[in-house]
């Protein structure tokens, strides 16, 4: 494939650059002000563009627009261009008015960022919503997120952004009122329920406001989840402080009570939770397997045996820590070591 070209390299430009390089596919980048590596950089949109096929754009979604503007001169028929904004419904208007008919183009939204691919997670996932202007622009960006080991989804703009106010908007936004209002400030421990959402608030911390903003914002779907899930909490909030316990509340109020519910799922069998943990094992395996091959593309040849050694000897305080047999522990990574999972 020719070298694919990044507009931005900003979190996700520089992210979607690693995982290029990991698959052996070329690209450059331009942005007038992130850090590019030298042999990565572009240094006009015309020298990012030529040879190129895919135009990846990853600019924040209130910029798409303008930047469109300014690459469309450049840009020909034969490229394919990308936008890989969090939202769809305002990037593919931005694309349909800007590319038109004229220039190949495809609305997308990879489900992933620098965090989940830093730490190898899968599946990655891939929102792609095809477009009447450009039949064939949708297979050939099926293709490239294929070739780097994406699972599509394909979904209309309007669709996309609907779920993505459902889910993305609004666990961002649950997330945010628990860091404005100090509820999850150094909280000495929390209970496992809390753990699902802590990585949201740490990315809420990390961020610098540009995701918050664009999937609040930019979603035109976004305004109304929001106000029916304030509405739903005031309700609920308004039925616990008139109730004097949660029991009798539920009676009067129909609040679901877990457990209580006649149709409540039966508890799983043992040997269910062992199947989800085993297959937890093998997905951890695999993800193993990809940072252990990038740890090996970085790290210079060194003292193999003694790196082992060290290696296993904090696996087996690991596992004292946690009451199990330390020399299972060991034979069990001595397996995974001696394997081509390693
Ligand atoms: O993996 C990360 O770093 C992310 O934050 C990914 C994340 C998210 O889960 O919120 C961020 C924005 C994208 O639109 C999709 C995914």
């Amino acid at each position: 494939m020719s070298h694919v070209a990044l507009v931005g390299y900003g979190r996700f430009g520089r992210a979607l650059g690693t995982l290029l390089e990991a698959v052996g596919v070329e690209h450059r980048a331009l942005d007038p002000v992130a850090d590019i590596p030298e042999p990565l950089r572009a240094h006009s949109v015309h020298e990012l563009l030529e040879g190129a096929e895919l135009v990846v754009v990853a600019v924040p979604v209130p910029q798409m627009r303008d930047v469109l503007r300014s690459l469309r001169p450049h840009l020909k028929p034969e490229h394919l261009v990308l936008d890989v904004g969090s939202v769809k419904v305002k990037p593919v208007e931005a694309l349909t008015e800007v590319l038109g008919e004229q220039v190949p183009w495809v609305g997308t939204h990879p489900l992933f960022g620098p965090l989940s691919l830093a730490m190898a997670e899968r599946p990655m996932r891939v929102v792609l919503c095809p477009n009447p202007l450009h039949p064939e622009a949708a297979p050939r960006a099926r293709r490239f997120y294929e070739g780097l080991g994406c699972e599509v989804i394909e979904q209309s703009p309007e669709g996309h952004d609907q779920v993505m106010a459902r889910t993305h908007a609004l666990t961002f936004f649950v997330a945010k009122g628990m860091v404005d209002s100090g509820a999850a400030a150094d909280v000495p421990f929390a209970p496992a329920s809390f753990k699902a959402l802590s990585r949201t608030i740490e990315t809420v911390r990390a961020d610098a406001g540009h995701l918050f903003n664009a999937i609040q914002q930019e979603n035109p779907f976004a305004t109304q989840a929001r106000g029916q899930l304030l509405a739903a909490l005031q309700d609920i909030h308004r039925d616990l402080e008139a109730a004097p316990t949660v029991t009798q509340a539920s009676e009067a109020a129909g609040v679901a009570v877990p457990g209580l519910e006649p149709e409540a799922p039966a508890p799983r069998e043992p040997r269910e939770h062992i199947d989800a943990l085993d297959r937890e094992l093998v997905e951890l395996l695999a993800r193993r397997e990809e940072l252990a091959r990038r740890q090996r593309r970085a790290q210079e040849a060194g003292n193999e045996p003694a790196r082992t050694e060290t290696l296993l000897a904090v696996r087996r305080a690991w596992a004292r820590e946690l009451g199990v047999d330390a020399q299972e522990v060991e034979a069990v990574f001595r397996a995974v070591l001696g394997s081509g999972l390693r």
